[in-house]
C-alpha cells in the first residue's frame, strides 16, 4: 500500500511520477516510461495541457475523428467527434450519408435560457420574506451590473429572479431561482458570479431589514450554484422522408422497416431499461461532439438524462412517427453548449474543431450536436432492427482485437479479407489468427 503523502500537489511533474512509480508499480522504470512516452515533444504545447487541470502527469489520448456528409438546414458540415468506442463514427457517417440523399436534417433552437439558484434558510414568516424580496429585487440587478454589463451588450444577461418557498419539502428552505442567457458561453462562470453577488446582496440587505431585526430573524445562505438541468436551453432536430425511401431488403419492405423502427422507439418510450441504452446510443454522438468542441460532457450528460425523466418516468429522447405516408424522426434535448470560454479558445484541437464547423455560434453548435445525436440513434436503431448491432460493431471492432493480439501488418490484411464474409467475434478472430500463425 502506498504511504500517505502530504504536499503531493507541490511536487514537480517529474517528482510526482517518481513518487507514483515507486509506490504503486513493481516495475517503476516501465511505469514512468509509459507516462513520459505520452508527453508532447513541443514543450510549450505540453505545458498548456499540463495546466488544464491539476496533478497532471501526462496526456490521455482519445481519437479525434470526423463524420462527413451532414446536411443541416441546407448547409454541409463535417462533424468532429472525439470518442474511444468503435463503430460510433462509422454509424454517424453512414446515417449522415443516408439522410443527405433525403433532404438532410432540420434543426432549431427553441430557447437558450439557463438556470442558477441561491439556496438559503430562513425561519421567519413567509410574507415578511416576500415583502423583503420584493423591496430588494431591483438592488439584486443593480449590485450585479458590473458583472452583467458586457453580457447584456452581447444580448444576454439576467432574465428573472424569483423567490421560491420550498419549506413543504425541507424545513426553512427557500431559494432564489434565477434564469440567464449567456450568448455564446456555456455560462457557468457568469451565472455563478451573478449568484454569488445575489447571495451577498441578500445577506447585506437582510442585516439592515428592520422587520428581520425586530423579530431577530436570520437568513442564512447555504450555497449559490448554477443548475445543469436546463429544460429551457432546448434544441430540436428532425429528419423525414417518404416511407418508400426507407431501406428495403428482400425480407423487409420499406413499410415494414418504418413500422419496426417506430416500434423500437415506442419501446424506448415506455420501457426504462431500454430507454437508458437507447439514450446511451444518442449520447455516443452527442458526447463525441461535446468533447471534440471542448465542452463539458458531464454537464450535458446530467442535463440530458434529467430531461429524459422530466415527466416522472425515464423515457426516450427521440420520437418516430408516420404522417401522410412520410416517416418522421426527431430529437428534443437540452444542450447548454459554448463556443467561447472554457477550453474552447485554449485547446488547439478544439480551436481546429470549431474552425472545421465554420466557427459556429453556441446556437449553431446546439443544432449540430443535436443532429449528431439523432444520426447516431438512427444508425443504432437501423442496425438493431435489421442486421443486429454486432455485425457492424464487430466489423469496426476487428482492429481493436487484432491490435490486442499484436497482429502484424500482413496478418491484419489476411484477417480483414477473411472477415469480409464472416461475422466477427472475439473467439473467431483468435482462431483465425492462430491458423495464420501455425
Ligand atoms: C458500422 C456500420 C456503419 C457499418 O455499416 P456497413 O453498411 O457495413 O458500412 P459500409 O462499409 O457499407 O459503409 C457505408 C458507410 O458507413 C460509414 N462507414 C462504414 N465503415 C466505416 C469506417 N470504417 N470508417 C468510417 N466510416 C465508415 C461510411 O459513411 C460509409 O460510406 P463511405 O465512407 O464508404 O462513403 C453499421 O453497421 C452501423 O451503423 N452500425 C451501428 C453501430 C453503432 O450504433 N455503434 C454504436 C456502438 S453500440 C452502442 O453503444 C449503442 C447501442 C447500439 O447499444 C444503442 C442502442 O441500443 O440503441
Ligand atoms: N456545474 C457546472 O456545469 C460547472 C461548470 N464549470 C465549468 O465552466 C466552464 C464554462 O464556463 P463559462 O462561463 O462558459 O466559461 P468562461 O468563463 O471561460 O467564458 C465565458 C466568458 O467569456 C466572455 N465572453 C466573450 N465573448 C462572449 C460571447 N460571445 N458570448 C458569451 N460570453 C462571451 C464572457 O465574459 C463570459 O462570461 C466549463 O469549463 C465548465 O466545465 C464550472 C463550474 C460549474
Amino acid at each position: 500500500m502506498a504511504p500517505e503523502i502530504s504536499g503531493f500537489s507541490k511536487l514537480s511533474k517529474t517528482e510526482k511520477i517518481k513518487w507514483l512509480a515507486s509506490h504503486h508499480f513493481t516495475d517503476d522504470t516501465k511505469a514512468a516510461e509509459i507516462l513520459k512516452r505520452y508527453w508532447n515533444t513541443d514543450k510549450k504545447l505540453q505545458q498548456l495541457h499540463d495546466e488544464f487541470t491539476e496533478n497532471t502527469l501526462t496526456n490521455y489520448y482519445l481519437p479525434f475523428s470526423v463524420a462527413p456528409n451532414f446536411k443541416i438546414n441546407g448547409k454541409r458540415y463535417t462533424i468532429p467527434m472525439a470518442i474511444e468506442e468503435s463503430s460510433v463514427v462509422a454509424a454517424a457517417s453512414k446515417a449522415a450519408k443516408f439522410w443527405m440523399k433525403r433532404g438532410g436534417f432540420k434543426a432549431k433552437v427553441v430557447s437558450m435560457v439557463k438556470v442558477g439558484q441561491v439556496h438559503f434558510s430562513y425561519s421567519g414568516n413567509y410574507n415578511v420574506l416576500k415583502r423583503f424580496f420584493e423591496n430588494i429585487q431591483p438592488e439584486l440587478y443593480q449590485a450585479s451590473k458590473h458583472l452583467t454589463e458586457n453580457m447584456v451588450k452581447r444580448g444576454g444577461g439576467i432574465r428573472s429572479i424569483e423567490l421560491i418557498d420550498k419549506t413543504n419539502e425541507l424545513k426553512n428552505y427557500y431559494q432564489l431561482h434565477c434564469t440567464f442567457e449567456t450568448a455564446d458561453a456555456m455560462g457557468a462562470n457568469f451565472i455563478n458570479s451573478c449568484l454569488e453577488q445575489f447571495a451577498l446582496t441578500l445577506t447585506e440587505e437582510a442585516e439592515k431589514y428592520l422587520p428581520f431585526i425586530e423579530t431577530n430573524t436570520t437568513l442564512d445562505i447555504i450555497m449559490s450554484i448554477l443548475s445543469n438541468y436546463v429544460p429551457n436551453c432546448l434544441v430540436k432536430a428532425s429528419v423525414s422522408c417518404p416511407i418508400k425511401d426507407l431501406p428495403e431488403t428482400e425480407d423487409q419492405s420499406a413499410e415494414a422497416y418504418a413500422s419496426k423502427f417506430i416500434q423500437a422507439i415506442k419501446i424506448a418510450e415506455i420501457e426504462p431499461y431500454r430507454a437508458v441504452t437507447h439514450n446511451k446510443g444518442i449520447m455516443n454522438g452527442i458526447d463525441a461532439v461535446v468533447l471534440a468542441t471542448g465542452n463539458d460532457f458531464r454537464a450535458i450528460e446530467a442535463g440530458a438524462h434529467a430531461y429524459a425523466c422530466r415527466n416522472g418516468k425515464y423515457t426516450s429522447l427521440t420520437k418516430a412517427w408516420i404522417e401522410k405516408d412520410s416517416f418522421h424522426f426527431s430529437i428534443e434535448i437540452p444542450l447548454a453548449l459554448g463556443t467561447v470560454g472554457g477550453l474552447t479558445s485554449l485547446h488547439p484541437l478544439v480551436k481546429l474543431a470549431m474552425q472545421l464547423l465554420g466557427s459556429p455560434t453556441a446556437e449553431e453548435l446546439m443544432k449540430i450536436t443535436a443532429v449528431a445525436g439523432l444520426a447516431q440513434n438512427f444508425g443504432a436503431i437501423n442496425s438493431l432492427i435489421t442486421t443486429g448491432i454486432q455485425q457492424g460493431h464487430m466489423k469496426m471492432h476487428l482492429m481493436n482485437i487484432m491490435n490486442q493480439f499484436e497482429a502484424t501488418k500482413d496478418e491484419k490484411k489476411q484477417l480483414i479479407s477473411h472477415f469480409k464474409t464472416t461475422t466477427v467475434t472475439h473467439a473467431k478472430v483468435v482462431e483465425a489468427l492462430k491458423k495464420i500463425r501455425e
